[in-house]
């Protein structure tokens, strides 16, 4: 299980991998760091896409490791605030499903792609705990109280066409939802630079 990190022109393509849903194990947050770390130092880099290998963004935290001591070390917030605060465009490209801490992080990006057949959700609550990695704050100030409280206290898997409408998600497409992310980080490139 790692993030790797490949580069499409000048924009950093990490793919987060731990078969089957990438659940978000120690060392997978480990290498995630890692990687987005070295990404947003490198000069000839200037966007990050970030996405999920095996058809999935992200099931969120590994559940197997509730109760383990590894949970502390390397924690998503840390991770999700990197990203937010990261300088250069970072924009995550769902595919499949981006729930609980899957989709904290790609809340935490800049701008979402989604694929049509994509779902996302904080289903958190139907194991019994509240999202505990921004979700409860970013989402918010995303949709709208009503709309997040509503996924929050439901849990339920939203389907990308409606993600659109609530503005969890900004662009929707029917294939290639990685090459769509990286056509978006290199658009909001342009707009920056036509407005120095
Ligand atoms: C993802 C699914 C929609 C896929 O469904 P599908 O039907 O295709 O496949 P399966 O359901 O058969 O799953 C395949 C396979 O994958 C395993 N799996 C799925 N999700 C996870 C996961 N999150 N972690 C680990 N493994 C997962 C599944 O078990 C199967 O494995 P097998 O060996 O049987 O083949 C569907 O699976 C699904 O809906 N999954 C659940 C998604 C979910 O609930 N996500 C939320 C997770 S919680 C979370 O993300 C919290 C965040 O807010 C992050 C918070 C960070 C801080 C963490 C601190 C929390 C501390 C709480 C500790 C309390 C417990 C304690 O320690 O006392």
């Amino acid at each position: 299980m790692a993030a790797t990190r490949r580069l499409s022109h000048s924009v950093a393509v990490i793919t987060i991998n731990h078969p089957p849903v990438n659940a978000l194990s120690h060392s997978l947050r480990r290498s995630i760091a890692k990687e987005f770390g070295d990404a947003s130092k490198d000069s000839s880099i200037e966007a990050i896409v970030l996405c999920g290998a095996n058809g999935n963004f992200c099931a969120g935290a590994d559940i197997k490791e509730f109760g383990s001591s590894t949970l502390d070390s390397v924690s998503l917030n840390n991770i999700n605030d990197a990203v937010e605060r990261c300088q250069k465009p970072v924009v995550a490209a769902i595919e499949g499903v981006a729930l609980g801490g899957g989709l904290e992080l790609a809340l935490s990006c800049h701008y979402r792609v989604a694929n049509v057949q994509a779902r996302v959700g904080l289903p958190e609550v139907l194991i019994g705990i509240l999202p505990a990695a921004g979700g409860t704050q970013r989402l918010p100030r995303l949709i709208g109280i009503p709309a997040a409280l509503d996924m929050i206290v439901r849990g339920r898997h939203v389907p990308a066409t409606e993600a659109l409408q609530l503005g969890v998600v900004d662009e929707v497409v029917k294939a290639n939802t990685i090459d769509a992310a990286i056509q978006l980080a290199r658009k909001v490139l342009g707009e920056k630079y036509n407005h120095h």
